[in-house]
């Protein structure tokens, strides 16, 4: 399992190895010692991981913004059946990275992990025609904390490579021309 830094700060990205052969494949998924590497390595404290989750979403699914307030999750993000382009945005006030945003093709075939840290709001669109997204989280699910930016939103101009012509398939809690209670980053400055 190796892992890099992205331009993002805390945002890393873990790429396990995968074994080939007759019968498919193999990959180890999470390995506690490399995991804690890559934060002892950063200076940042190693997060326990509570929670797993896994949603499935068909194509131009987009999913998100979404962070939580008092709770911030860190979200180790992979895709077991399909492709995503996932989405952090650094909302954490005084961070060096403040309003910047990354995304990441990551999909069954490059095996790649997102770290998401506590603090970011995250998202993704699907890529694929069905797309598995498994992910560990460092807090627990907690629905009354849980907040979506508008995955549109125009400061942040996240440049999602949406299907042209058509658009994206949100839930009514994530639309924006639905829900009054989502955020607009703008305004939240
Ligand atoms: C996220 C979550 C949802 N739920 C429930 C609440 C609701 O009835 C149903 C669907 O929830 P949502 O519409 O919020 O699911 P979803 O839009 O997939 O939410 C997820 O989006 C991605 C982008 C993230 O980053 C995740 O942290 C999470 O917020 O599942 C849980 O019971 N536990 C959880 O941890």
């Amino acid at each position: 399992m190796k892992w890099i830094n992205t331009q993002l700060k805390d945002v890393m990205i873990f790429s396990p190895r995968k074994f080939i052969d007759e019968r498919g494949f193999f990959m180890e998924t999470l390995r506690q010692n490399t995991f804690s590497d890559a934060f002892t390595q950063n200076n940042l404290d190693v997060p326990q991981l509570v929670q797993e989750n896994q949603s499935r979403s068909i194509n131009n699914v987009l999913r998100g913004l979404h962070f939580q307030q008092h709770f911030p999750q860190g979200k180790l993000i992979r895709v077991a059946r399909g492709s995503i382009f996932d989405v952090a945005v650094d909302i954490r006030q005084g961070s060096t990275t403040y309003g910047q945003w990354i995304g990441q093709e990551i999909s069954d075939e490059n095996g790649y992990q997102m770290w998401i840290p506590a603090g970011f709001a995250h998202g993704f669109y699907v890529l694929s025609d069905i797309a598995d997204v498994i992910y560990k989280c460092s807090q627990y699910y907690r629905p009354d904390d849980d907040q979506t930016i508008a995955w549109n939103d125009p400061v942040l101009n996240i440049q999602w490579p949406l299907k042209q012509h058509l658009a994206p398939l949100v839930s009514d809690k994530d639309n924006p021309m639905l829900n009054p209670k989502v955020i607009s980053f703008g305004l939240k400055q």
